[in-house]
């Protein structure tokens, strides 16, 4: 890792404000040595242990396509700052939206299902569900095809974190070249043990899932009665809680079975599912009874969302559509100062540090300001280089020096993602918007840092 210098990043950001000095721009899709998933399944909880790939291949991979490679790029025309009155815009994106659902094991994910394949909602949907075992019992459980799913591709033989990786690569792409026009979506149901890392790392390091498929997002399920046991659980060193790994991935958190529980079990439950991810919409409901829109069509991965992820901040539970009622006096009734929860207001900068649930929490900084982007290629370089293990999930909005245009961002541990959207607008201030989630993460570093690029 020390040997590989942080210009690849700054590559990638600089790359970014170069081309669009030229009048074109391009979404650029970076990913730094990549991880191998090693698996582990001797023991009941499947631990996944990263391990670096050469640090060559790695560099090619995204400095100089291989000739021959297939990889997409997309390419989105950007206004001049000469005066062109053409906004810049992300390109649109119109491969196939796949849909992670996961959670612990019984949380309802299987529930969650067939609710979304006998839901009136148009869509065709084809399923790969995830299962141990010989025996397909989720599958027999899923609603029959006749209920609107294409098809229900079983994986029986494995998790497909793990050991059943290379079968979700091959069932997607047959999907898409034999089917392709059976399906508008695609919905995976993973084990309840699945760490969904390594399969949201499936849509962007296989260049035949990443040219037809994009991620849309990842459903965790977190069982009302029995998720703050499995939050709790201490694992061996190097194993993964698979249960806050799947709070930490999520876009949206489906609070189930909140029959079995009192109000402030679960009030308790989502300051401590909030203090984990504070970017993913979280409801709460009853045999995995949401609106579809909640679930699909999410746009988790898409640059041109990252918006209303920065911005939601605090509030990000869905009251409006409460499937049962309460007085919402679970509002007034967090525990912070049970936790380490520091919040520092100043300058129009703040951080959130929560350092409770195996060290992974959400940190936030908001900061007024022009970036110096020669800086802050080099502290998100560096950061990545150091931290993308512990880096689970990031995305920003940022304001750098000389850009006409908002630069937004997304990233999963290595692989970032990052490309100018629309102008700033003249009255509007330059507000730069980051969010991490990950493990150990320090806010106060993190804001210094962020600072120090700042012009
Ligand atoms: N009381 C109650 N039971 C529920 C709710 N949602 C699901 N269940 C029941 O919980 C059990 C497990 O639900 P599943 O949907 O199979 O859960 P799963 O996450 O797919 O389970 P695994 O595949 O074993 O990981 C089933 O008997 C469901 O009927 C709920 O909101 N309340």
């Amino acid at each position: 890792m020390a040997a590989i210098s942080t210009d690849i990043i700054a590559f990638a950001f600089v790359g970014v404000a170069k081309r669009q000095a030229l009048g074109r721009v391009r979404t650029s899709f970076v990913s730094l040595p990549r991880r191998r998933w090693n698996t582990s399944s001797s023991s009941a909880s499947y631990s996944l242990r990263p391990c670096r790939a050469p640090t060559s291949m790695a560099l090619a991979r995204w400095t100089t396509p291989a000739v021959g490679s297939t990889r997409r790029s997309f390419s989105a025309s950007a206004a001049t700052e000469e005066g062109s009155d053409v906004s810049t815009k992300v390109p649109p994106d119109n491969r196939i939206p796949a849909t992670i659902i996961t959670g612990f094991l019984g949380s309802g994910k299987t529930t969650l299902l067939n609710h979304i394949l006998t839901a009136d909602h148009g869509k065709r949907i084809a399923v790969i569900e995830n299962e141990f075992g010989e025996v397909d019992i989720d599958g027999s459980l899923v609603a029959s095809k006749s209920t609107g799913a294409e098809d229900i591709i079983m994986l029986n033989n494995g998790c497909l974190c793990c050991t059943v990786r290379g079968d979700l690569v091959r069932m997607i792409v047959e999907l898409v070249e034999k089917k392709r026009d059976n399906f508008d979506h695609i919905v995976i149901e993973t084990t309840g043990l699945a760490n969904p890392a390594p399969i949201i790392e499936t849509f962007y390091a296989e260049d035949k899932v990443f040219n037809d498929v994009k991620l849309d997002g990842v459903v965790t399920l977190v069982d009302a009665k029995h998720a703050g046991f499995h939050l709790d659980e201490e694992k061996p060193k190097g194993v993964v809680n698979e249960a806050v790994q799947q709070i930490a991935y999520a876009d949206r958190i489906i609070v189930n079975k909140t029959d079995l529980v009192g109000e402030s079990d679960i009030s308790t439950l989502i300051q401590r599912i909030k203090n984990i991810n504070r970017m993913a919409q979280l409801k709460r409901t009853e045999y995995g009874r949401v609106d579809l829109d909640y679930v699909l069509g999410v746009g988790g991965f898409d640059l041109e969302r990252i918006e209303s992820v920065v911005n939601a901040e605090e509030s990000n539970e869905d009251h409006s559509k409460h499937e049962h009622d309460h007085d919402h006096s679970h509002h007034n009734d967090h525990h912070h100062d049970e936790h380490d929860h520091k919040h520092e207001h100043h300058d129009h900068s703040h951080a959130h540090d929560h350092t409770h649930d195996p060290g992974v929490s959400s940190v936030s900084i908001v900061c007024e300001g022009n970036l110096d982007l020669e800086k802050a290629n080099m502290w998100l370089g560096t950061l990545l280089m150091e931290r993308s293990d512990d880096i689970y999930r990031m995305k920003g909005l940022l304001s750098v020096d000389g850009m006409a245009e908002r630069f937004v961002f997304q990233g999963v541990h290595d692989i970032f993602q990052g490309s100018p959207e629309r102008l700033w607008s003249p009255e509007e201030p330059r507000v730069n918007k980051i969010v991490f989630i990950g493990k150990n993460l320090d806010a106060q570093e993190l804001e210094k840092g962020f600072k120090s690029c700042l012009l």
